[in-house]
């Protein structure tokens, strides 16, 4: 099915015809679509607000390892790819195929809160190439099977070499980005964290720690509410445990303030209550923040946590 063929199928449904209004009005939609080799999602908008009116915590020259969970299209990895000085341009079959707005089977299924709208169809985030199999990382050779892995290195595209690492992670399959690797399997499974970790080793990060750990990552609403609070406040928890695990200390940077964790999260007072006991005694400044971008009608915010203290 053609875009244009599940457009007029969504029109049909009330709810539909209403989100087609509001994505039609929305501000952030526009001015993403309105650059055909811009940001994948309109959530990439609430990651460039945060970093701008937080501290830059994104751009500062440090900042060598990034890992972006709940990725999936790739708005967020596309910003942080950009703020590490990898090229933004990216690979021309991508670039054709949402420029062009071609080819999907049902843009229904794919058009989550976080904006897969007008030019981004299903088959252009299931279908991407399969480069197998070994490549090359930054001179090193990955140590473990990268069946689930995508790499664009600076060799497959004319473009830019970044500094740092970056490591991308989605239960869905990510169109390339240069620059980020990206892994597609359940954070909460027990192999998550072992890819993740494998990917980030590499020559000046022998421990593969991290400086700044995102987190986006929202479970499918099941329309019970208490089941969602339940799932929100899992994940919330495992992305903690993996910071806590993961995260560079201030002495490992030689700066005052140790990493950063970046994590969206539903209000609800279980997680005011995580806030309280699990962030605020290990870092040295959390915040809970709405962007300007994040829908008024979401009970979504973001904790940002800046100078993680380490296991005491
Ligand atoms: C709001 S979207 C992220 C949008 C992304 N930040 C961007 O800018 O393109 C949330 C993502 O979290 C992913 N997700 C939810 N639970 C997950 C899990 N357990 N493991 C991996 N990804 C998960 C979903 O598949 C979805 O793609």
């Amino acid at each position: 099915m053609t875009f244009r063929q599940s457009l007029i199928a969504l029109s049909k449904s009330k709810s539909a015809k209403a989100w087609l209004a509001r994505q039609f009005q929305d501000p952030y939609v526009k001015q993403r679509l309105s650059d055909p080799q811009a940001y994948r999602a309109r959530s990439a908008f609430k990651l460039v607000e945060i970093d701008s009116q937080y501290y830059h915590f994104l751009t500062k020259p440090d900042v060598k390892a990034v890992v972006d969970l709940g990725a999936a299209p790739g708005g967020w990895s596309q910003v942080v790819a950009g703020k590490l000085g990898w090229d933004e341009s990216r690979p021309q079959e991508e670039a054709a195929s949402t420029a062009a707005g071609v080819g999907g089977e049902d843009v229904s299924k794919a058009t989550g809160d976080y904006g897969l709208d007008a030019d981004m169809t299903w088959s252009s985030m299931t279908r991407v190439p399969t480069r197998r199999p070994r490549r090359k990382v930054q001179g090193e050779l990955l140590a473990f099977d990268p069946l689930n892995i995508d790499f664009v290195n600076s060799d497959e595209i004319a473009s830019t070499t970044g500094r740092g690492t970056i490591v991308a992670l989605d239960l869905l399959r990510m169109q390339p980005i240069h620059g980020v690797h990206c892994i597609q399997t359940d954070f909460l499974s027990p192999e998550a964290e072992r890819l993740i970790h494998g990917l980030l080793s590499v020559k000046g990060n022998p421990e593969g720690k991290v400086d700044v750990i995102l987190s986006d990552m929202a479970a499918n609403a099941s329309g019970n509410q208490v089941r969602d609070i339940e799932s929100s406040l899992e994940i919330c928890q495992s992305v903690f445990e993996f910071a806590r695990r993961n995260l560079r200390t201030a002495e490992d940077i030689g700066r005052k303030r140790g990493g950063v964790l970046l994590m969206k999260y539903f209000t609800h007072p279980l997680l005011q209550d995580f806030y309280i006991k699990k962030l605020r005694p290990n870092f040295h400044d959390v915040k809970s923040i709405k962007p300007p971008s994040s829908r008024g009608d979401s009970n979504e915010a973001y904790f940002l946590c800046q100078g993680w203290k380490g296991d005491s």
